[in-house]
């Protein structure tokens, strides 16, 4: 092209001296006839530096790249002295003579044959004439990039200090002896290193879960987040501002309340896992011990390329793995109207079900399941204002009936509207404590989604006390009732009206969690539950639970990768991150003192086990899942070194972080896949956790904890040397922020 310099058009410089650098040489020779020379392995030898000399047993040998591609690379200054070399052919058998390409020598300047193209002939013993392709390709490379890959490489290779720590360990004393911890002197008060969370994460301002559900579409509130509220005539006020404190925003992560914790204890027994995927009438009691699922490996992230109509499509988890593999399957094979699921709430009010669909979204979200959380209540107070008294709800005023059955139908016509554009599990909440009501909603359901009831029974009148002082302080119900005990009376008068008619769950498809609230194991039973989804829904309930307890989320101490930006890897801790791992053994030992049963979780990555290291006193276990993104071919590369070497994949990345693979490494969804035992788990402990991890797992921890889209996972902010407690309690998620040094 007229204008290219010569550099610009073979990618390398020809006027030596004038442009640094090094040359990367690679020279291939290709032969597709193999059958005839399998046992003939292609060598160079030549002048210095490709060979050490003419003789061919120091002739060096190219390495296979494909069935027929045979390569020999190296590096060169790039106003080398032209090379002079041969290609021989050499037998494996040491015994029997080689064979050395026929002509001249060729001669290589700059990175390209002098004298042209020509194929490598080779004259076998019995006449046998063997003709191989030959190429030759030369990249100008920085002398920077290459002996940072080369320390990169070093570093990746050197062995991790940690080796021979046993998977489950405890030390009661400092395990290296020169390790002074006293000098990692912390505040007495650790509130001194509290540091404002993320305005998008759980607050401690009481909230009420019920707000956060979806806006009722049929009442003029569309999915988008609108504002709304009731008008004094009782006709919803669109895009107004809030006046009865009932509908706003729906911010997920923000709907979370203050902890009044209890203190609860419970461990108990498990019945032995069911049969192929069904669960027919069997039940199981809540404890430790509780069986893992076993989980495929990660598969290639779910493309659109697959031959479904556009409903289907949408309904296709955003997921890798066996969320994916079990949402195709149930496509293809399954009734079409089990492609939706309905998850039908049923109980007495103040009994858990909002919180309890509330948590369920949350983690079928997590998990790629696109779910929403449909609330009657708040259909309610949308259609008939929040100020109805205990009369409403009385089963012999017909007028409540009809209105209540009314606001029940249009939030279920809504799911199943949302579901006909691409929704896959809706939760509706409402007491459907009638086997007409059930009905009912059976009859709408028909042909369109699968029912299962979740029924939530508590018989521990101190819990249903506490839910029921809860519910006057929070509800939108009572906002305008000044007088608690007044409140107190009315909902106590609903309640009674429900009870004189409640019926519990015999038909369909059903979960009951009994007592789960109790601290004290607890029980659920299930009836005619199969599939992947419904199976999963019911693991994940066994193992969830309302004992108070704070999670510690932290990264490992600053390492020698993070200071030199480099990603992946296995390398030791900085200066500033061996200051971290004393300071946050003082800070573990303060803030879980009196908490004997708390747990250290670490990666198998030596920066998160060198970072536990000081913390005595409480059993430490590395766990695989909680290893750092797998970068595959760019592990140790730095972001720029990625972006100049592999443009298109740095580009793909940026594009969609989430669902982007390294090659030979993992995406956002692989991680998030692997992290879910780590999360059930997390849920069924009682007894605090600190899990010492790295940045891409703990934004998919946290994520899951403060309920962020998972499109927002990749970017969510996990600054180094800063521990997030997040306190999980009877009224949802808390979060704190403590950093300990900059
Ligand atoms: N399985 C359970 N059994 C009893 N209480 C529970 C259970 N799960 C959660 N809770 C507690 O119940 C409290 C009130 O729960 P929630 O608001 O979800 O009740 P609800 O059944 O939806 O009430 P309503 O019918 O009046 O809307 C929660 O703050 C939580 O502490
Ligand atoms: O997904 P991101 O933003 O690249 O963050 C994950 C990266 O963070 C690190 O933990 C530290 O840089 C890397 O090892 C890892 O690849």
């Amino acid at each position: 092209m007229a204008g290219d310099s010569e550099e610009e058009r073979d990618g390398f410089n020809h006027t030596p001296l004038r442009i640094p650098g090094l040359l990367y040489v690679s020279v291939k020779m290709e032969n597709p006839n193999l059958t005839l020379s399998g046992d003939l392995l292609p060598h160079v030898s030549g002048s210095f530096p490709l060979g050490p000399s003419w003789d061919p047993s120091k002739a060096l040998s190219m390495e296979r790249e494909s069935a027929t591609v045979w390569e020999l690379s190296f590096v060169v200054p790039p106003n080398h002295e032209a090379l002079e070399f041969k290609f021989l052919l050499k037998p494996n058998c040491i015994d029997n003579p080689c064979f050395v390409e026929e002509g001249s020598s060729r001669v290589l300047v700059g990175g390209a044959w002098q004298d042209g193209d020509r194929m490598a002939l080779f004259r076998l013993d019995n006449d046998q004439v063997l003709e191989y392709r030959v190429f030759v390709e030369a990249k100008r490379i920085s002398p920077f990039d290459l002996a940072a890959s080369w320390r990169a490489y070093q570093e990746n290779f050197r062995l991790s200090s940690v080796r021979g720590i046993p998977d489950v360990s405890i030390n009661s004393e400092h395990q290296t002896g020169n390790e002074n911890i006293s000098s990692a002197n912390l505040e007495l008060d650790l509130e001194h290193y509290i540091v404002p969370s993320p305005s998008t994460s759980p607050s401690s301002a009481l909230a009420y879960a019920a707000n956060s559900t979806e806006n009722p579409r049929s009442l003029g509130g569309g999915s988008a987040s609108i504002s709304s509220s009731m008008g004094d005539d009782g006709v919803p006020m669109i895009n107004q501002p809030e006046t009865v404190g009932e509908v706003h925003a729906p911010d997920q992560s923000k709907v979370y309340q203050s902890p009044g914790m209890v203190k609860s204890q419970s461990v108990g027994t498990i019945c032995p896992p069911q049969k192929e995927g069904s669960l027919r009438g069997v039940s199981i009691d809540r404890g430790v011990g509780f069986p893992r699922l076993v989980k495929s490996s990660s598969s290639d992230a779910f493309t659109t390329n697959f031959n479904l109509d556009p409903v289907t499509k949408n309904s296709i988890p955003a997921a890798a793995g066996a969320v994916a593999a079990a949402a195709i399957a149930d496509q293809m094979l399954g009734p079409k109207e089990h492609r939706h699921l309905a998850i039908v709430m049923v109980s007495l009010p103040a009994r858990g079900k909002t919180y309890t669909a509330a948590k369920l979204t949350r983690y079928l979200r997590w998990l790629g399941h696109n779910t929403k959380h449909f609330n009657v209540g708040k259909y309610r107070r949308l259609k008939h204002g929040s100020s109805q008294s205990a009369d409403f709800f009385r089963a012999d005023n017909p007028e409540g009936v009809v209105a209540r059955n009314e606001v029940a139908k249009m939030a279920f016509e809504d799911m199943i509207s949302w579901m006909q554009e691409g929704g896959q599990v809706g939760i509706f909440d409402a007491t459907n404590s009638s086997k007409q009501r059930r009905n009912m909603l059976m009859k709408l359901a028909e042909g369109r989604c699968k029912i299962i009831f979740l029924e939530t029974i508590c018989n521990d009148v101190d819990i249903i006390e506490r839910n029921i002082r809860f519910k006057i302080q929070q509800s939108p119900d009572y906002a305008e009732v000044p007088d608690f005990e007044a409140g107190l009376r009315d909902f106590k008068e609903r309640v009674a009206y429900y009870e004189k008619v409640y019926e519990t769950v015999e038909e369909g498809s059903h979960i009951k969690m009994i007592d789960m609230a109790s601290g004290h194991g607890g029980q659920i039973q299930v009836n005619n539950i199969s599939g992947y989804l419904p199976g999963r829904i019911v693991f994940f309930l066994v193992n969830t639970h309302l004992t108070p307890r704070p999670i510690l989320l932290t990264r490992h101490g600053e390492s020698r990768f993070n200071v030199r930006g480099r990603i992946g890897g296995d390398s030791a801790l900085s200066e500033a991150g061996e200051l971290y791992k004393k300071k946050l053994a003082k800070f573990v030992e303060k803030r879980l003192k009196s908490e004997r049963a708390a747990c250290i979780w670490t990666s198998t990555l030596q920066r998160t086990i060198l970072t536990a290291g000081p913390i005595v006193g409480f059993p430490k276990i590395q766990w695989r899942a909680l290893d750092e993104i797998n970068a595959g071919v760019c592990d140790g590369m730095t972001y720029e070194e990625i972006k100049k070497n592999m443009p298109a994949e740095y580009e793909s990345r940026y594009k969609d972080k989430l669902r982007y693979r390294y090659p030979r490494g993992e995406s956002y969804l692989d991680v998030i896949q692997r992290l879910e035992p780590v999360i059930i788990e997390l849920e069924r402990q009682r007894a605090p956790v600190v899990v010492i991890s790295h940045q891409a797992v703990l934004r998919a921890l946290y994520a899951y904890f403060t309920d962020r889209p998972l499109q927002e996972i990749p970017d969510i902010e996990v600054p180094l040397h800063t521990i997030i407690e997040i306190n999980l309690g009877v009224t949802g998620v808390e979060e704190k922020r403590y950093k300990l040094m900059d």
